[in-house]
């Protein structure tokens, strides 16, 4: 059994309907927003109205997830592809690099307006990161899920989900880079980061929020000021396979083992996600300068989530041949790097593409 949530639609404008014919059909048609869903809880299912945090994700397929929220077909012609069916933590950079070109084929198809995918909570904003930096399209994308599964009380999803849809057909959206829609809010799929793991305002940006959805309408404030979409210089249609990239978490009292079984593993970089600042233990020092002196690139992040690591702060990353992840943070710099490094292995470069995304 599913929730469903029933919002009342508006009907056509009076404005429309003294248009002329042809204006007056374009401002009716609807846009055409294909759906890919891939699992999460907002395709979860659990035994009981009371159960918010025990139950099984990625449960529901797509035309269930569709059919459960009829006011997405007010705002848009909708149509579902499943693509996955899977918990969000089990995505692998296979399947990363898989949608992103499903993504990619789909907006250069003239009848579609814009894509949703519906993803679980916890890598979210790797997806929607991954996807801003590879789709070149200035067609909306919106990756969406739910804090709740629809058979909780109070379930999240059909919401976050019109809301989603509502988007991925709006003009405005158009350029503004990969978006997610949760708790109300649009959120660049840049910045947009998962702070909280049991409730629906769990997804935080540190630059705020590009707009909200209210009622079937967006209201947007701001956009990203970073290269993204069309402007990208990455594009998933020249990428098959992403480099190993590793995160090492920042702590009191680390060990240098867990850099040196990341290289073991084939890490063609290492994301230190560094306590402060981006800081290393001075212990650590030289086995992350001999890591770097082999080969294996050092990007220096922060384990604090907000703020910004800066060159040569904390560490003399010139003299080091170190990169520093700039705002984002040890999952996002992941993503960034992994995307980088499929184009180059230059210092500066990634250096460069830091700043810029
Ligand atoms: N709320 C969620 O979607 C969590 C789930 N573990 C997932 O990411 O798939």
């Amino acid at each position: 059994a599913l929730a469903c949530a029933s919002l009342p639609l508006g009907p056509l404008p009076s404005a429309a309907r003294e248009m002329p014919d042809a204006a007056a059909d374009q401002a009716a048609r609807k846009p055409n927003v294909v759906i890919l869903a891939t699992g999460g809880t907002i395709a979860g299912a659990g035994a009981d109205a009371a159960n918010s945090a025990t139950y099984q994700a990625a449960k529901v397929p797509v035309d269930k997830l569709i059919a459960a929220v009829p006011a997405m077909s007010g705002v848009a012609n909708v149509r579902g592809e499943q693509v996955f069916q899977i918990a969000s933590e089990s995505f692998t950079d296979a399947q990363l690099v898989e949608l992103g070109k499903r993504v990619s084929a789909l907006l250069k198809q003239d009848d579609v307006d814009g894509v949703v995918v519906t993803h679980g909570t916890d890598t979210l904003e790797e997806t929607a990161l991954f996807l801003d930096l590879v789709v070149k399209s200035d067609k909306p994308i919106v990756v969406v899920g739910s804090m709740r599964p629809s058979t909780a009380i109070s379930a999240d999803g059909a919401l976050n989900l019109l809301d989603a849809v509502t988007v991925a057909g709006s003009k405005e959206a158009v350029g503004k880079g990969v978006m997610v829609t949760m708790n109300d809010q649009i959120q660049a799929g840049r910045d947009v980061t998962k702070r909280v793991n049991v409730v629906p305002s769990a997804f935080y940006s540190q630059w705020g929020p590009l707009g909200m959805v209210v009622e079937g309408k967006t209201y947007f404030f701001r956009s990203s000021a970073k290269r993204h979409g069309k402007a990208s210089e990455f594009d998933i249609d020249a990428i098959d396979s992403l480099p190993t990239v590793a995160i090492v978490y920042g702590s009191g009292n680390m060990y240098p083992g867990a850099y040196k079984a990341a290289v073991d593993a084939g890490a063609k970089a290492i994301v230190h996600a560094g306590t402060g600042n981006g800081s290393v233990a001075g212990y650590l020092v030289d086995t992350l300068k001999d890591i770097r002196s082999k080969g294996t690139l050092i990007v220096r992040s922060s384990r604090v989530g907000d703020g910004i690591v800066l060159r040569n702060a904390e560490q003399p990353d010139d003299k080091y041949d170190w990169v520093v992840a700039h705002d984002l943070n040890p999952q996002k710099a992941k993503i960034l790097t992994a995307v980088a490094l499929t184009k180059t292995g230059d210092t500066k470069e990634l250096q460069r593409i830091f700043w810029e995304y």
